[in-house]
């Protein structure tokens, strides 16, 4: 349902048309109507209250000679350019206290049957991530927007790693109807764990079963971006900032996600939500965690000495297609609001509930073989767009399809891997290149070249110790050592692994990256504040 803000109301600044005894009113058919108009849906309003006169207000133009005026603020969204929403307020003011009252009303009942907006939060603040401004930002710039729409929230700012995750596994979660996190990319994982781990806890998964079919995540999760990547936030809602995540939270939106469950020899490891990268990522964050002081800058330090280095790692990977989803890696479809790729595998997945979980065994679907020498091996459940590329590892990626893209890149010369990671940042076809390839994929396993050798009892120690003299050697480029996997920004200790796709494990407090309408929206809302 939409409000026609203007339509049956009084402005302040208005002049022709007004009628003192009632609102003014718009005739639909004249020329202006649509510039000084502007409609904004109810789940866009962030609150309505009641207006005070002010000395400034009383003493505008014909309104100073009135007796007494009513008033009732409207707070909305404003949508401006690159998905960036604001809070945007309109002022209505009338002599009948009445009809005011009225209006406050109806719009209050209207915003209570919003019944998708969270009411209590439970927020994590990270002060160490990012450039250290997590306190500050959700203080300054999201509190005030929560007080205004009535959300009440209990607050930790966290003293340690893993306090929130741990914190989530001892409160009452079932109170909250989201939980908040201030940080970036690695605050976000942590909330997930605590809470992905614990509706399995309470439903009696075991987490350690790779094949376990995981209970679904109702309890949304809200990012306010303070990291130094905000990949997550970035691919969701298109751009990292606090204000717009924290309208979005507030306007309860709801954006479903997959996520990868990542297991060594029947043991958990962790989930992921982006990136899960070995070689090039996993080299990168490795260094970069040990330079932490410098901030987000540490990505772009470790990401030159690493492009340097150069280094390339022998494995194995066996991987099933994704069959079921109707898109491909390379179709150029964008995972936008409302995606029908996305909606289609939730049917699928609906369906397979209703069956009781009855999945179809995977043992009878054919694994796919690939040996190699890889500079990078990529796995992303989300385009992985952040602001240092904003079409991300694989732009065609779908943020709740049930499926990751794995993305190979072969052993190639230190031009040619400049020239695929430039192409993330320009509008070029990052896979067209003879040593990349690119697959949808529902599960995968990764073995490094070292650990088959080790399980085939090749523990040689003098092997082990020249792979560790090879890695600290910048110019040599060989393989004999292991990398790490990057787990979106958390290093893992294994570098076998078996990677599973979980379809809309988790939701989000947000509706994905909107279809660009900013000619729409920033011209009819610029139109309502040039007439307050
Ligand atoms: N109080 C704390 N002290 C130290 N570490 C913390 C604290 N609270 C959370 N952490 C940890 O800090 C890590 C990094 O935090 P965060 O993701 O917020 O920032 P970032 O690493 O700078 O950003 P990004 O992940 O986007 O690159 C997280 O993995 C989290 O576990
Ligand atoms: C010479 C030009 C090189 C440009 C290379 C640009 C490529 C940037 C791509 C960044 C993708 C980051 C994916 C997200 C990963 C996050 O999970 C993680 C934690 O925040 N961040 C990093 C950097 O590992
Ligand atoms: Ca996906």
């Amino acid at each position: 349902r939409t409000v026609e803000l203007l339509g049956a109301f009084m402005v302040l600044c208005s002049t022709e048309g007004y009628n003192q005894q009632s609102w003014y009113t718009h005739n639909r058919n004249s020329p202006d109507f649509h510039q000084k108009n502007c409609f904004v849906p109810i789940s866009e309003i962030i609150a309505v209250e009641e207006t005070e006169f002010n000395k400034k207000q009383r003493n505008i133009g014909r309104w100073q000679k009135m007796a007494k005026l009513h008033a009732f603020t409207v707070h909305y969204v404003k949508k401006a350019r690159n998905h960036r929403w604001r809070c945007s307020a309109a002022t209505f003011w009338c002599v009948d206290e009445h009809l005011c009252n009225q209006w406050t009303q109806a719009l209050k009942e209207l915003l209570e049957m919003q019944k998708s907006r969270p009411k209590q939060l439970l927020v994590y603040i990270n002060p160490f991530g990012g450039k250290r401004q997590g306190k500050r930002i959700y203080e300054q710039k999201v509190a005030p927007l929560f007080s205004l729409a009535s959300i009440s929230t209990d607050v930790v700012v966290t003293e340690h790693a893993n306090h929130a995750k741990d914190n989530l596994f001892e409160v009452n979660i079932y109170k909250y109807d989201g939980v908040v996190c201030v940080g970036g990319d690695g605050m976000f994982s942590e909330v997930m764990h605590g809470l992905i781990g614990r509706m399995q806890k309470d439903s009696g998964i075991d987490q350690n079963n790779p094949k376990a079919s995981l209970v679904q995540c109702n309890i949304r999760i809200g990012i306010i971006p303070a990291g130094s990547t905000d990949c997550i936030c970035y691919s969701t809602v298109g751009i990292s900032d606090p204000v717009t995540s924290a309208l979005h939270i507030i306007v309860g939106d709801c954006q479903p996600l997959d996520v990868s469950s990542v297991h060594h020899n029947d043991t958990f490891l962790k989930y992921s939500v982006s990136l899960l990268g070995y070689g090039f990522y996993g080299d990168i964050l490795k260094d970069s965690e040990k330079k932490r002081w410098m901030g987000p800058m540490r990505y772009d330090y470790s990401g030159f000495k690493t492009f340097l280095s150069h280094h390339y790692y022998e494995g194995t990977i066996a991987y099933q297609p994704a069959k079921h989803t109707h898109g491909s890696p390379r179709d150029k479809v964008s995972c936008r609001t409302g995606c029908y790729i996305c909606k289609q595998s939730e049917k699928q997945l609906a369906e397979q509930n209703k069956e009781h979980g009855l999945k179809k065994e995977e043992g009878e679907e054919e694994w796919k073989v690939i040996k190699g020498k890889f500079l990078a091996i990529n796995a992303v459940n989300m385009s992985c767009a952040c602001p240092r590329s904003p079409k991300g590892l694989s732009p065609a990626a779908h943020l709740a399809d049930g499926s990751a893209d794995l993305i190979l890149v072969r052993k190639c010369s230190r031009f040619d891997f400049l020239r695929y990671l430039v192409r993330h940042t320009n509008q070029d076809d990052q896979f067209d290149f003879p040593f990349v390839d690119v697959y949808r994929v529902k599960c995968f396993q990764f073995t490094s070249k070292l650990s088959e050798d080790n399980e085939s009892n090749v523990m040689d120690v003098g092997k082990k110790r020249f792979g560790q003299f090879c890695r600290d050697h910048p110019a040599c480029c060989c393989n004999i050592v292991n990398s790490t996997w990057n787990c979106d920004g958390e290093t893992l200790d294994s570098s076998a692994i078996e990677v599973r796709v979980h379809c809309q494990l988790m939701k989000l407090f947000a509706r994905g990256i909107e279809e660009d309408c900013k000619d729409e929206a920033g011209h009819s809302q610029s139109s309502i504040e040039q007439l307050l």
